[in-house]
């Protein structure tokens, strides 16, 4: 088995319900992501995609379809908070809202980013550790051994 990882990074804003810290506020974040997937390299030579486990470039389709494209400049906002309010005022005023039903911290958003990866891989490809960084200092993990 071979494991073999693509970073991403992403720009968003978030805001944390209820936080008794400076995270209380609106804020953003140049987010990074490693996203480490794992599985056996093709071995087939009339194969295109021989000597790969996956082409990185089919790695990236998905994470930017499902997470970059989606949450890259938009404000994450805890719709079952009542910050509900401040993201139906927001997209009103034109602004990019993604409603989460969950409070959008490093960690929430792990288990969401892997929910999201692991439903569009293909057949014999699996996730095993995502990382994602909030600042340069601070960052949260999560293993596919953890979370069975
Ligand atoms: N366990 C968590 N703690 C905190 C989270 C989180 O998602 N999970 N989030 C925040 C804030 O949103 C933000 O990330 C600030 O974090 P913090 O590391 O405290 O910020 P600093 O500006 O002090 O970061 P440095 O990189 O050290 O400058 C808070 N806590
Ligand atoms: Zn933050």
């Amino acid at each position: 088995m071979i494991r073999i990882t693509k970073i991403f990074t992403f720009e968003t804003a978030h805001v944390l319900y209820n936080y008794d810290g400076k995270c209380k506020n609106m804020h953003g974040h140049s987010y990074k992501l490693f996203v480490t997937v794992k599985g056996k390299p093709i071995n087939d030579i009339e194969n295109p995609k021989n000597g790969m486990v996956v082409d990185f470039g089919d790695i990236k389709s998905i994470v930017k379809s499902e997470i970059v494209d989606v949450w890259d400049h938009a404000v994450l906002v805890n719709a079952l908070s009542p910050h509900k309010e401040l993201g139906d005022d927001l997209e009103q005023k034109g602004h990019k809202v993604i409603y989460c039903s969950f409070q959008p911290t490093c960690e929430n958003m792990l288990y969401a980013i892997a929910a999201k990866i692991k439903s569009r891989l293909p057949e014999g490809i699996s996730l095993a550790y995502l990382k994602l960084h909030e600042t340069e200092n601070s960052y949260g993990e999560w293993f596919a051994e953890d979370n069975q």
